[in-house]
């Protein structure tokens, strides 16, 4: 056991997790709901512990893209599921960083002695996005709904010009700057000077290794059947570099140009879920832990006023928490780095290499280095298994969990960046 997972008065264990298949939007799960997914998954928790009817300290989780009706997603999709109906439940959100973030909440609070057990997790489709309508229409039917009488209800009715009805349909767009996520990295991988190549390569790794897991009986902890699905069926057992060079680039402009659908995740739709607990509670219920949450770390960035990358947060969250654990950035077995895009991946290892960048901005004497690459994203990530937005962090704690478990000891670290400028890592050991 590494000391800084000793050092804790109470250790936040995770016991273990799981998910359904991801899909491509618009597919398998075009009509299935955020609380069904989040349900099924919570179901699959609950069959694989033994914790039907059992009350859990707490369900943290949320989704990215949420209905009005979902207020309460994650109480609503509790109570859908088998756990005891005394499981208390509560949404957060925090872009991509949505499901880290639960997760972190709840082995906070086992670690603080307020829970025992906890479970948390996301879920999101774009499938099923949240359409509103237009902002002058919505304030007009407020209007009238606040009318006291008919002749009021007219006139307001009156006053509704063909121009006010419309659709406020949800972008992938930052509100401040109006880019899509896509084309802001772009110009961070420009910056980076981040090859079309490059990018094309970590993508085929990322499908080769997540089909090798599926082949090697790695992924057995799936809640599948899910409406017909057995696997992520964005996976490409084939990719290869010469089909990737054939895509044409979707986001940036010029020499920027150089992301394209397959080296970009797909829109996806998902849910996971992890159950964390505190060591007597593990013991009590017979559970052993695969691995500990040992700590966390969240930064923001200033791309608005174009200071930084709208995706580079994580590099500034990992040098912080390195250096609360007196770790150095090659002291890691894993590296799980969320693949929100290849190039966002090359341009936060770049930028650990780099000694401007880790002089300038970290305020850092050396640069953090590289990391050994053979130890990144072993099983596959984003841009093979896809990203429903909330439900990432989730996948990634699980499947960090069992890495540990089946290496027997060791230390990963984890790096998900989220919209907003915003980035959420983590420390796990066993
Ligand atoms: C949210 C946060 O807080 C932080 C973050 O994570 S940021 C990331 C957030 N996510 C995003 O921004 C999503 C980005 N992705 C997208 O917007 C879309 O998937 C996209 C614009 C990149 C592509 O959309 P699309 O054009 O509908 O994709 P799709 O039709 O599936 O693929 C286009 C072509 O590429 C091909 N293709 C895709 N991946 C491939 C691969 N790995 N190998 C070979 N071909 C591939 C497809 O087969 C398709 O070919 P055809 O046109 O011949 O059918």
């Amino acid at each position: 056991m590494a000391d800084s997972a000793r050092s804790s008065v109470r250790r936040a264990a995770v016991i273990g997790g799981n998910r359904i298949p991801f899909a491509r939007s618009n597919g398998a799960y075009a009509t299935a709901s955020n609380q069904e997914m989040l349900t099924a998954t919570l179901d699959g928790l609950a069959a694989r512990f033994g914790l039907e009817g059992e009350r859990i300290g707490e369900v943290a989780g949320g989704a990215v893209l949420k209905h009005s009706r979902d207020f309460n997603l994650v109480r609503e999709s509790v109570l859908g599921s088998k756990l005891a109906p005394e499981t208390a439940a509560v949404d957060l959100q925090q872009a991509c960083g949505t499901g880290l973030q639960a997760i972190n909440y709840v082995a906070n609070k086992i670690k603080l002695g307020q829970l025992e057990s906890g479970i948390g997790g996301g879920v999101d489709t774009t499938s099923d996005a949240p359409i509103a309508i237009s902002e002058k229409l919505r304030k007009k039917l407020i209007q009238l709904n606040n009318a006291r009488s008919t002749k009021d209800r007219l006139a307001v009715l009156a006053s509704i010009r063909p121009g006010d009805i419309g659709l406020a349909i949800p972008s992938n767009g930052e509100p401040r700057t109006r880019l899509s996520m896509g084309d802001h990295q772009a110009l961070t991988a420009l910056e980076w000077q981040i090859t079309r190549e490059a990018q094309d390569e970590l993508a085929v790794t990322s499908h080769h290794n997540l089909a090798r897991s599926y082949d090697e009986g790695w992924q057995d902890d799936l809640v599948t059947p899910f409406r017909g699905l057995e696997r992520d069926n964005n996976l490409r057992a084939d990719s290869s570099l010469e089909k990737l060079a054939k895509l044409k680039p979707v986001f940036g402009k010029g020499e920027a140009a150089t992301m394209t659908a397959g080296n970009s995740t797909p829109l996806t739709d998902g849910a996971s879920a992890v159950l964390l607990a505190s060591d007597e509670w593990a013991d009590e219920h017979g559970l052993t832990p695969l691995a500990y949450f040992v700590d966390s770390e969240v930064a923001a960035v200033d791309f608005v006023n174009g200071h930084e990358g709208l995706l580079m947060a994580p590099a500034y969250a990992v040098p912080r928490l390195l250096a609360r654990h007196g770790l150095t950035l090659q002291d890691f077995d894993y590296y799980e780095i969320h693949e929100a895009f290849a190039s966002q991946v090359l341009s936060t290892l770049a930028a650990w290499e780099s000694p401007v960048f880790c002089k300038e901005r970290l305020g850092l004497d050396a640069p953090l280095g590289s990391i050994d690459r053979s130890k990144l994203n072993v099983k596959g990530s984003s841009l093979a298994a896809g990203h429903p937005f909330a439900a990432t962090g989730g996948r990634i704690v699980a499947n960090t969990a069992k890495l540990l478990a089946a290496k027997g000891s060791g230390r990963a670290l984890i790096s998900v960046c989220a919209a907003g400028g915003q980035g959420v890592v983590a420390i796990m050991e066993r």
